[in-house]
């Protein structure tokens, strides 16, 4: 399975969205960063943006959320649509519940683990979720540098999911470049959202194509 190049849309044009999901359609899934301004200090938008980028985007929505109570909140981006809908684990009191009601509405479940949050406590739990995204910066802001002290969280993850022969994407985001890739990629992720990479490039469907090779390399 070729690696997945999701690009992050916080990179984009807010104001030329249409646009700038044109430059990206290339991509696997549209990585779609959803912030409150309480879980992170940062604010984008929320399920009436979501839907509208849903109701335009060529390719299907792989949406991170970074709020507070996403038991209140996560089942809505389900239910417009979304592929994926990924929740932080630092911010979910009931992590399994939350992920069985996304999944029951058709909707891949993840769970997203902030730099310092350690994945100890969710290897047993593999199973209830079809998406781990490892973050590899703290998360609110684009353009930041990738951290690789969260390389051996991810390492930890493909050994669990390989030992029990799990179909559980690993994803990683945050300071994804064609070099930064190459560590995530050894380190096992399959799953690459690039804000800054793509955007910032003179041709964002060759960078994509880049990066994709480039991961495929070496995973
Ligand atoms: O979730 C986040 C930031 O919190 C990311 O999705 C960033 O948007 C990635 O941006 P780059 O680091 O690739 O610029």
């Amino acid at each position: 399975m070729p690696a997945r190049i999701n690009p992050s849309i916080l990179a984009a044009d807010f104001v030329n969205m249409e646009r700038d999901l044109g430059k990206i359609a290339s991509a696997d899934l549209v990585h779609v960063d959803v912030m409150d301004n309480h879980f992170v200090p940062n604010l984008t938008f929320g399920p009436q943006m979501v839907g509208r980028i849903q109701d335009v985007s060529a390719i299907p929505l792989d949406v991170h959320l970074m709020i507070t109570d996403p038991e209140r909140w996560a089942p809505g981006y389900a239910e417009l649509g979304a592929y994926s809908v990924t929740f932080h684990a630092e911010a979910a009191t009931d992590p399994v519940g939350l992920a069985r009601r996304l999944r029951s509405m058709g909707a891949r479940a993840g769970i997203a683990l902030k730099p310092g949050t350690p994945a100890d406590d969710y290897l047993d739990l593999l199973e209830e979720f079809d998406q781990v995204l490892v973050m590899t910066v703290e998360p609110g802001f684009g353009g930041q540098s990738f951290m690789p002290e969260t390389m051996p969280k991810l390492r930890q993850l493909r050994s669990a999911a390989t030992a029990r022969g799990l179909d559980l994407w690993l994803q990683v985001d945050g300071g994804i470049t064609e070099e930064t890739i190459v560590t995530a990629a050894r380190a096992g992720a399959d799953t690459f959202v690039a804000g800054s990479s793509v955007f910032r490039a003179d041709d964002p469907a060759r960078q994509i194509s880049l990066l994709r090779e480039t991961a495929d390399l070496h995973f």
